[in-house]
């Protein structure tokens, strides 16, 4: 059953930064979507744009189903209701996303109360399961935010995202703030409690070796746009389009020490959304663009089974993935 699709999504903001132009999602129940892309590409504003927690002054247009139920469309009630029970955020940076005056176990709480027929003794049983759950003791919902180290605080705030039983947890860079070894534990524990209760996952970073190590397929957004999608580990050993070959290659495959040897960065920077470059967006850093790629944009289309790619190459047969990693341009 599809949980989630989104069709042909634009947001621009005051000022003509289209930073979502045109992106096409689709997520069955249970399944974990990762999306990648350097900062600035339009990550976080899709993930927002998909709970419409955007500020106003964001523009949106296209469709987004939650269930078959357009969530642009929804009334304010209706759009309460699906929030926190539908689909949930887990933000990055716990600390600026909890109240720092409030107890933890207040502010999980809060949603239990707001959006299920619950006593507030209900609901303090359950931020104590909850607790348990994401691995901190119960009586930890007595402690402040400043109380608590980054790992817990993240702790807190996917045990928030689970209080009203979404159907979807949209996690945009939880792990990001975190050391290493923090990072992988509470990694473990966003694919150990989406797989114990079946629940959708949109996973967004820009690490695409911690999301191929957690999610089923994999979509590469650049400039506003997805440029890749396809199965997780074909398209992080195996990109086509020579943006994902560069994200790829600039993080090491998780436990294989000779991938820290894999080419690193690229150069310059993802364009500013209100003056993007003519033809594909991508051109002026692609090392294997063509002239045609100043002029011509690009569209996903096929580029293997189940996978869609938007590069020039892709449909003249030609291997970006060489240009790439030789670092040469052709022209
Ligand atoms: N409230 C806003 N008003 C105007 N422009 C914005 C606003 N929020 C984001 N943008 C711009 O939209 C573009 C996409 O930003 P977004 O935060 O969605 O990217 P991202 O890929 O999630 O990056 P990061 O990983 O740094 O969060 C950026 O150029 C950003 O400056």
């Amino acid at each position: 059953m599809t949980l989630l699709e989104v069709r042909d999504l634009h947001v621009t903001y005051a000022g003509g930064g289209r930073a979502v132009r045109g992106v096409d999602l689709s997520l069955e129940a249970g399944q974990k979507l990762g999306i990648a892309g350097e900062s600035g590409c339009g990550k976080s504003t899709l993930a927002l744009a998909l709970l419409r927690l955007l500020p106003a002054s964001a523009k949106v247009t296209g469709e987004i189903l939650l269930n078959g139920e357009d969530v642009l469309a929804m009334k304010w009630g209706r759009l309460r209701a699906v929030r926190w029970a539908g689909a949930s955020i887990v933000f990055q940076g716990a600390m600026h996303s909890l109240n720092a005056v409030h107890r933890i176990g207040d502010q999980i709480a809060e949603p239990i109360l707001l959006h299920r027929k619950t006593t507030p003794d209900e609901a303090k049983k359950k931020v104590a399961e909850l607790l348990e759950h994401v691995g901190l003791p119960a009586a930890r919902a007595a402690a402040y935010p400043h109380e608590l180290s980054g790992g817990q605080r993240q702790r807190v705030m996917i045990a928030m995202a689970l209080a009203c039983d979404p159907e979807l947890i949209i996690a945009d860079e939880p792990t990001t703030a975190l050391d290493v070894m923090i990072q992988a534990q509470i990694l473990r524990l966003i694919e150990q409690l989406v797989a114990e209760q079946d629940l959708g996952l949109i996973m967004i970073s820009h690490d695409l070796a911690v999301l191929s190590d957690t999610c089923d397929r994999l979509a590469v957004m650049y400039a506003g746009r997805v440029v890749e999608e396809g199965p997780a580990g074909e398209v992080y050993e195996n990109a086509v389009h020579p943006y994902g070959r560069a994200l790829s290659a600039a993080f090491p495959t998780i436990g294989d020490p000779a991938s820290r040897f894999a080419p690193r960065g690229l150069p310059g920077d993802p364009p500013d959304p209100a003056a993007l470059p003519s033809g594909c967006t991508f051109h002026p850093r692609c090392p294997v663009a063509l002239d045609v790629c100043a002029s011509e944009d690009q569209v996903l289309r096929e580029a293997g089974p189940g996978r869609r790619a938007a590069c020039v190459h892709v449909e003249s047969g030609d291997s970006p993935a060489q240009g790439v990693e030789a670092g040469s341009k052709t022209a």
